[in-house]
């Protein structure tokens, strides 16, 4: 598929890749961020010198100062991302025209997990439309990790490739950009016209159906062995199958009409630790550097389809780049989700991470490393450990007693994508079982120096933290057609729980030694990069300053303590300026990232749930983990959904469906509220005076506004999807005594 186009004159002088700093959005960052810094520094100010006056501070004067003070500190953090945001552009036709015969392999990396929550028919498109990527035959490598150790993805498999022998001739031959099958089928959108065509489109279309029958029928039949399949999830010899024409020889990828695709299930057992999705990948870079050792490695999320063929190209067009390719690790490109709904209420596009944090950090250091659609440097997760000089004692202290995986790292090393054609098939796939067994790693780096490390439940995020402190970079690379399209969560739960995962995960390296403000410092990471790392690692800390001013300012409003100043006083002005600007510049991003206005107020409301749920599982979580009380978990979002979440989530209407624990803490709240704001409200008609209180009355109204679809779920919604009878009463009961309690505690 991949042309040689004429390039017109001027072209020929184009380099393979551009990078243009976003001027504007810089001046205009720039100048927020010096008035915003103004005003709050006269807030504390305004906090320290009312302490001052009065004899003795009082307790929730305290508390809510804490507060302001920790949302200043992650505001302050916050602003790296927004000092030098980049974009960039890439000319494949130019890399073509200069580097065709020389572009390196590429090794892809699927994973997935549990083929309940991840329908293998979903999995095996992902691994077609990798099959498919616009990227020389012989070049392109596709390893698909099972930790289920299911036989149903296994067979998925086989059928996988098998359509793959007509599905890439097909896409070669009309160059089909849409190169997952299914949503090629779907919508056709490679409009080619012409009989040929037509005949063909509906003789692959027949294959398909055939194909997506095989799967169907057997994961019906296997639904049966549920049960043995799960204690299988868990324990589990290594299986290794390497897919192929009965004529070729496994290690002759270069005379290969297909490119390799190889199935691995790692050993697990109960009693050694896999390490979830990282163990996962090191097997896969172990088992793959026996096989095709390429250079370079695409790793993907089992949903993760290929929306792009050409991304291997545009990656490349920055690795190959002499000016940059040395000390760049990997190339990122954003998450996107082919799920999404007009309204997205559950911010599944996590659109503040790719188009504004990633952009940003682009600028500086670059982006991290998202855990999926990235194309990573294999040396470069190698570490330290491959230099000319070390010896080969040392060098199976780090990587393990394999001889073979040692002699491959040269090979990688030189740059050389050429396989071992030197060991016999037989020989190979022998070595690939003892690499992905469990007890290989015991006593070797992997996971702590080697490879995708341990440690977090985000190991991409704690792997892309230690490729930063080493002095690689990374680049954001984001076309105007997605490359990747992945599965968002459309359950308020899934996606609380995910975010308390992640959070987890962070949480648990800001406890650790690597804690980004202290461990990027001292390490060569920049004092901005190290900002942005430090920022999501606190992160989890809005959630004391969330839960401390949705209870304390009302629990006082119904006290009548006052904790901001009159209406009349001038320091008003100061907290409305903060108030009110934070708003408009969150309104300009979303806006400038071309999002419509109602996606303002819908992350606004999943912020302060995720801050109250998510964040506070999440650093809960860590806590306990790093005391020995509890372990990290990675269990996999659901990637399933049923007809009615669909049509809740299509319809932007929350589906509270949800566990208790996730609920109730948000139910508790609103309700805290809507009590502290009649009160408020009452107490204005009844004295006249809402001078003093205005501050808390107007937060409690604006809690309630942005949580009005709590509300109507307590209140107004009959059905499934609303909120429980038994979680609203539950939350009454605690909100009464939360208030009844605090009251007295107040008084003495
Ligand atoms: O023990 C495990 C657990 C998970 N996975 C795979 O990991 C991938 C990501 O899991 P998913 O359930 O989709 O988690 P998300 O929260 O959606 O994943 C985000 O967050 C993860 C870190 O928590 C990153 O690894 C992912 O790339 C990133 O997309 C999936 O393909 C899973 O099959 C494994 O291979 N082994
Ligand atoms: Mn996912």
């Amino acid at each position: 598929m991949i042309k040689q186009m004429k390039l017109p004159p001027q072209m020929e002088t184009l380099p393979f890749n551009l990078c243009n700093p976003k001027k504007k959005s810089a001046i205009i960052n720039r100048s927020y961020a010096l008035l915003h810094s103004i005003a709050i520094t006269s807030l504390i100010f305004y906090r320290l010198s009312s302490f001052l006056h009065s004899r003795r501070p009082s307790l929730p004067h305290l508390l809510v100062f804490a507060s302001e003070l920790i949302l200043s500190f992650l505001w302050l953090l916050s602003q790296a991302y927004l000092w030098r945001p980049v974009s960039r552009q890439t000319f494949p036709e130019r890399l073509l025209q200069e580097k065709k015969d020389e572009l390196p392999g590429i090794d892809v990396f699927i994973c997935t997990a549990d083929p309940e929550k991840e329908p293998p028919l979903e999995v095996m498109n992902t691994v077609v439309s990798a099959m498919a990527l616009d990227y020389p035959i012989g070049k392109l490598s596709v390893y698909v990790s099972d930790d289920g150790g299911s036989a149903l993805t296994l067979h998925a498999m086989r059928e996988a490739w098998d359509f793959c022998r007509s599905w890439l001739p097909f896409c070669r031959r009309f160059g089909i950009k849409t190169s997952c099958p299914k949503v090629y089928f779907s919508r056709y959108d490679d409009d080619l016209g012409g009989k040929v065509y037509e005949e063909e489109k509906e003789k692959i279309k027949q294959k398909y159906k055939l194909f997506e029958e095989h799967v169907k029928i057997a994961e019906q039949s296997g639904r049966m062995l549920v049960e043995t399949s799960i204690l299988n999830s868990k324990n589990h010899a290594e299986h290794i199958e390497v897919m192929q024409d009965a004529s070729q020889n496994a290690t002759d990828t270069n005379q290969a009409k297909m490119p390799l695709l190889v199935y691995v299930s790692r050993e697990k057992s109960t009693s050694s630790p896999h390490h979830f999705k990282a163990g996962a990948l090191n097997v896969l870079l172990r088992v793959s550097s026996m096989i095709s050792n390429s250079p370079y490695i695409l790793v993907l999320d089992c949903d993760m389809r290929c929306n792009d063929p050409t991304s291997a190209l545009q990656a490349m067009c920055f690795h190959l780049d002499p000016k940059i390719s040395s000390n760049l690790a990997f190339v990122q490109f954003p998450q996107m989700f082919h799920n999404l709904s007009k309204m997205d209420i559950y911010d599944g596009q996590l659109r503040s991470i790719f188009s504004v944090k990633w952009p940003g950090m682009d600028g500086l250091q670059g982006p991290m490393l998202s855990g999926t659609c990235f194309y990573m440097k294999r040396q470069a997760l190698y570490g330290d450990v491959v230099r000319e000089d070390i010896d080969p004692i040392q060098l199976k202290q780090y990587l393990g007693p394999s001889n073979e995986l040692v002699k491959s790292l040269h090979r990688s090393n030189h740059h050389n994508s050429a396989n071992n054609n030197d060991l016999p098939i037989s020989r190979l796939l022998e070595e690939t079982r003892f690499l992905a067994s469990c007890t290989y790693e015991t006593e070797t780096q992997w996971g702590k120096q080697v490879g995708f490390l341990y440690n977090s439940v985000v190991e991409d995020y704690f792997t892309g933290l230690n490729l930063h402190c080493k002095g690689w970079k990374s680049v954001f690379c984001n076309p105007p057609r997605p490359a990747f399209l992945g599965t968002a969560t459309t359950k308020l739960n899934d996606t609380l729980l995910q975010g308390a995962r992640w959070n987890c995960g962070v949480f648990q390296v800001t406890l650790s030694r690597f804690s980004p403000l202290i461990y990027g410092l001292i390490s060569r990471m920049s004092l901005l990069q190290t900002t942005c790392y430090a920022y999501l690692s606190l992160q989890p800390l809005y959630s004391l300053p969330m839960w401390c001013l949705a209870t304390i300012p009302q629990l006082c409003l119904l006290n009548a303590i006052p904790l901001y100043p009159k209406v009349s006083n001038s320091w008003f002005m100061i907290f409305s300026y903060i108030f009110i600007m934070s708003h408009f510049k969150h309104l300009e991003e979303v806006l400038s990232t071309g999002n419509p206005i109602w996606t303002w107020l819908n992350e606004q409301r999943i912020w302060m749930m995720k801050s109250i749920i998510s964040y506070t599982i999440g650093s809960l979580n860590a806590v306990l983990n790093c005391f020995g009380l509890r372990e990290a978990n990675f269990v996999p979002t659901n990637k399933v959904a049923d007809d009615e979440q669909v049509t809740f989530y299509q319809k932007g209407i929350f589906n509270f469906q949800a566990s208790t624990i996730v609920l109730a803490p948000l139910v508790t709240l609103v309700t805290l509220n809507m009590i502290s704001f009649a009160g408020g409200v009452a107490r204005i008609i009844i004295k006249g005076s809402w001078n003093e209180m205005f501050g808390q009355i107007f937060l409690s109204f604006y809690i309630l506004m942005v949580h009005y679809p709590i509300i109507e779920g307590m209140m107004l919604r009959k059905g499934k999807g609303r909120i429980p009878p038994s979680v609203t009463l539950l939350s009454l009961a605690i909100s009464i005594a939360f208030l009844c309690f605090g009251s007295l505690i107040l008084m003495t």
